[in-house]
């Protein structure tokens, strides 16, 4: 049989609305997001056509005199004339051009220089660095000004290239010790290791493994450099140092000073240069937010977050809605022509009709300690707003283990960081609650708004009364503090009254609550094996004695038996401490072992929730029936 097959869509991925077009999204990228970084870019695209083409505006050369002398602003003289009769207009875009050049170039030669001996002495190191250490140390010991008079004293011409140079040879030193600080980073990273071990010669690593990640600080250097020129040549010109024989913003400020224009009250002559050389400054530091939101996503997403308005989130909300279950969007069939539909499609076409299946009866017996209610969460992004957590709620009773289940993308972590208030942007909470009750008779009071808490009360509540053991417990460790350092943080914070002595006691009972030996909290997270490094994980989770322990894949990084341990150690202490767990992991087998509830999502929805040994026995979500199919299957084949 012959047809077209609908495209597939992504199993997991919660749904996406569609977002502006494809011309739109490209001129979007190109037009920076942020009010600043364009008025950065108006202000230095209006300087660089004003140095281009102002010439073509200017009546008079600008050496020209003529017989008006220090006139203000006219028809004839837009911004009237000097002592001698010059055109100030034609001087000032003139002087564009030279100040503009100057700058340009000088930040262009300190550039080359920093980049040479910054980043090949942090890459190569040995006494090749320390050399260039070393002469770097020397430039920045010396005050730059007086460095910058001194060279430009014993120039033999002062031609503006001439000077370019000298500011370049007294501006490169900070940049190359950042460059160089930031190669020595970069030469430990694995994708730079991965590169030596394929035999890449150094330079090429040089040039296309470390270089190009360095481009957004080089290119901020730059800005600042360019501007840092300028600023430079009209410093030297109004010292009388600078190339006077050609025509500068800086030679019109020294000529405007050594002819007095300032007691004349002759503004028309200094304002003009005086203002650009500010507002270029204001305009290159502008843009360099811009180079900041391209070297970090983070901030360019972050900012769309304030922009998701209500009305184009309600726009998104109802496209949802007319949607495909499943999020995606079914390519248009011609009328007539057969539709092929696979079998993994039907499947998750009845997964998304099928309503879900929610029995809300405690796993475990006891009073309810987090409770959500109809959460949603978006994440704002280029392509649309995705729905990564829908309507969900659900409730954590006092020491019930609660496994989150689903796929990949399903919105686990969305959810759980939601309910610790870990969200990070562009993620928004568009509705919903997380409750958290307290133990009776606590003195702040039992029932707890999270998402409505300042952030001084969530830092008292956070690790206190909910703690967190992180995906890799190998990644939350820090790697240079010991294991004491790291207990001492958290009780500093929640604990000042404790003593060292008494800090280190109670890091020592409980790294001998999750079985490892009391000594090994004077060691440091690299001398643990993986299994190691998670039990203090868990033993830092629970040294106050909290509610609550939010588990996202904890012993996913381990083999099978570590695994094993790690999982019995967690269930022997929830039933020694009582507190109630929130275990995210991809694995139902396990989860139907620990968990006494179990919720399953699949595309930010909670398609079913309930006690295990009844979610298990009677599955009501055909997706639920397909996971336990699936293990039922691995299971035979094993
Ligand atoms: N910062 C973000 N910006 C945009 N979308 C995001 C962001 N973080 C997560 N998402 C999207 O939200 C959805 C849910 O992601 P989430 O990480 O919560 O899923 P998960 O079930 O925890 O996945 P995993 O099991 O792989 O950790 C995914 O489609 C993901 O692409």
């Amino acid at each position: 049989m012959t047809g077209r097959t609908r495209p597939e869509p992504n199993p997991t991925r919660p749904e996406l609305v569609e977002g502006p077009g494809p011309i739109r999204t490209a001129l979007g990228r190109l037009w920076p997001e942020s009010g600043k970084v364009r008025a950065g870019l108006i202000i230095a695209i209006f300087f660089v056509l004003f140095a281009g083409f102002g010439p073509l505006l200017a009546q008079y050369p600008p050496d020209a005199t003529s017989r008006d002398l220090l006139q203000p602003p006219s028809p004839q003289h837009w911004l009237g004339t000097t002592q001698i009769g010059e055109d100030v207009f034609a001087q000032f875009v003139y002087g564009a051009r030279v100040s503009l050049a100057v700058g340009v170039f000088a930040a262009v030669i300190s550039k080359i220089i920093a980049i040479l001996i910054g980043v090949i002495g942090g890459y190569v190191r040995g006494v090749t660095d320390d050399l260039l250490y070393i002469l770097t140390a020397v430039f920045l010991v010396i005050p730059g000004m007086p460095l910058l008079i001194v060279l430009t004293g014993y120039l033999p011409n002062r031609g503006i290239q001439a000077v370019a140079v000298v500011i370049a040879i007294t501006s490169w030193a900070g940049s190359a010790r950042v460059l160089r600080a930031q190669t020595m980073s970069l030469r430990n990273r694995d994708f730079v290791e991965a590169a030596r071990a394929t035999g890449e010669s150094r330079w090429r690593i040089i040039f296309t493994e470390v270089i190009p990640n360095e481009l957004p600080l080089i290119a901020s250097g730059f800005l600042f450099m360019v501007i840092g020129g300028v600023m430079a040549e009209a410093g030297l010109s109004f010292l009388g140092l600078g190339s006077l024989t050609t025509v500068s913003w800086g030679s019109m400020l020294y000529f405007a000073q050594s002819s007095q224009a300032f007691l004349y009250g002759a503004w028309w002559w200094f304002v003009p240069p005086g203002l650009a050389i500010a507002l270029l400054g204001a305009g290159l530091a502008l843009i360099n937010f811009g180079i900041d939101e391209y070297a970090n996503p983070r901030l360019r997403t972050g900012k769309r977050r304030a922009k998701a308005t209500v009305g184009r989130r309600a726009a998104a909300l109802d496209l949802t809605a007319a949607s495909a279950p499943a999020g995606a969007a079914p390519m248009p069939v011609a009328e007539g022509e057969p539709v092929v539909e696979t079998a993994r499609e039907a499947d998750r076409r009845e997964f998304a009709e099928a309503a879900p299946v929610i029995r809300d009866r405690p796993g475990r017996d006891g009073a309810p300690v987090i409770e959500v209610r109809d959460l949603s969460v978006d994440y704002p992004t280029d392509h649309g707003v995705v729905h990564a957590v829908q309507g969900v709620s659900l409730t954590l009773h006092r020491s019930e283990i609660l496994g989150l289940a689903g796929e990949s993308g399903s919105g686990k972590t969305t959810l759980t960081n939601t309910v610790t208030r870990l969200l990070r942007a562009p993620a928004q909470v568009t509705g919903g609650s997380v409750t958290y009750h307290r133990r009776r008779g606590s003195a702040d009071g039992t029932v707890v708004d999270v998402l409505g808490l300042s952030q001084p009360e969530l830092r008292s509540l956070r690790w206190s009364e909910i703690a967190i053991v992180f995906q890799s417990a190998m990644n939350a460790l820090n790697p240079v503090t010991t294991i004491r350092a790291q207990f001492d943080d958290v009780l500093r914070v929640h604990r000042p009254r404790m003593t060292r002595a008494e800090r280190t006691e109670l890091a020592q009972q409980m790294l001998i609550k999750v079985g490892i030996e009391p000594d090994r909290v004077y060691n440091y997270p690299h001398e643990l094996s993986g299994g190691m490094k998670q039990r203090v994980a868990i033993a830092l989770a629970l040294v106050l004695d909290p509610d609550v322990i939010i588990m996202d894949e904890p012993t996913t990084a381990l083999d099978l038996l570590v695994q094993r341990e790690v999982l019995d150690q967690i269930m022997a202490l929830r039933d020694e401490f009582g507190f109630a767990i929130i275990f995210t992991t991809h694995d139902l087998a396990l989860l139907l072992e620990i968990s006494d509830s179990i919720a399953i999502m699949r595309a930010g929805r909670l398609v079913e929730y309930g006690p295990s040994v009844e979610v298990y026995a009677e599955p009501g979500h055909p997706y639920t029936r397909s996971l336990l199919t699936s293990l039922a299957d691995l299971g035979a084949k094993l």
